[in-house]
């Protein structure tokens, strides 16, 4: 029955999980599994702290906008958006309109733990990251939420049991689809 089910779409906020679990998705799906950041950084040649640092953050929106419409409209993939996808009203659309968008909240302090030794998110990089983190949640979660058909939850939960949450999550949304065809 999940052969039926769209491209599939994660989104939410930096530490959330979105590239760990949509990789371990599309596995179990037998999917092709693409994260937009790769994806932006193998169509520029450069890494995501480059291009923030050479383009600006809006230099790397305009390149996040193209990934989102180019890889939305692959059929039948597993997408790992990143964290700000959501801001452009354009992004919303594609992604809500072009398959299933699953949003994977999880709390600040996680978000900040996870995300902790890793360097390679520019807008982290300075004195007060839980100070952004929060600021970000509060601006983004109403447009995750907007834009999502699934939200899922990620506190203590292992990797491996989100991927079986999601799963049964969305063979019930492919049921109650087949219900109206
Ligand atoms: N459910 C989880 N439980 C514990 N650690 C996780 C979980 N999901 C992701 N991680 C870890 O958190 C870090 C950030 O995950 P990542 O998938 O890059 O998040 P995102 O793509 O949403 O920013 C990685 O080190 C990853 O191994
Ligand atoms: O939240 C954001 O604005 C960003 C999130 C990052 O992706 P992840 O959410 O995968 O960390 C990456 O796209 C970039 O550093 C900006
Ligand atoms: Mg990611």
């Amino acid at each position: 029955m999940l052969e039926e089910v769209p491209s599939i779409f994660l989104v939410g906020p930096m530490g959330a999980g979105k590239t760990t679990v949509g990789r371990l998705l599309a596995k179990q799906l037998s999917r092709e599994f693409v994260d937009s950041d790769w994806y932006i950084e193998m169509q520029t040649g450069a890494d995501i702290p480059w291009i923030f640092a050479k383009e600006g953050e809006a230099g790397f929106r305009a390149r996040e906008t193209r990934a989102i419409d180019e890889l939305t409209q692959r059929p039948n993939i597993v997408l790992a958006t990143g964290g700000g996808a959501v801001m452009a009203e354009e992004n919303r659309r594609y992604l809500h309109e072009r398959g299933i968008v699953v949003y994977l909240n999880a709390p600040v302090d996680i978000q900040l733990i996870r995300t902790a030794k890793d360097k390679s998110r520019p807008l982290l990089q300075q004195p007060n990251p839980k100070k952004v983190l929060q600021e970000l949640y509060r601006i983004r979660d109403p447009l995750y939420q907007e834009v999502a058909h699934i939200v899922l939850p990620t506190g203590h939960t292992y990797p491996r049991h989100m991927v079986q949450q999601l799963l049964t999550q969305l063979q019930v949304l492919s049921a109650e689809a087949s219900k109206y065809e």
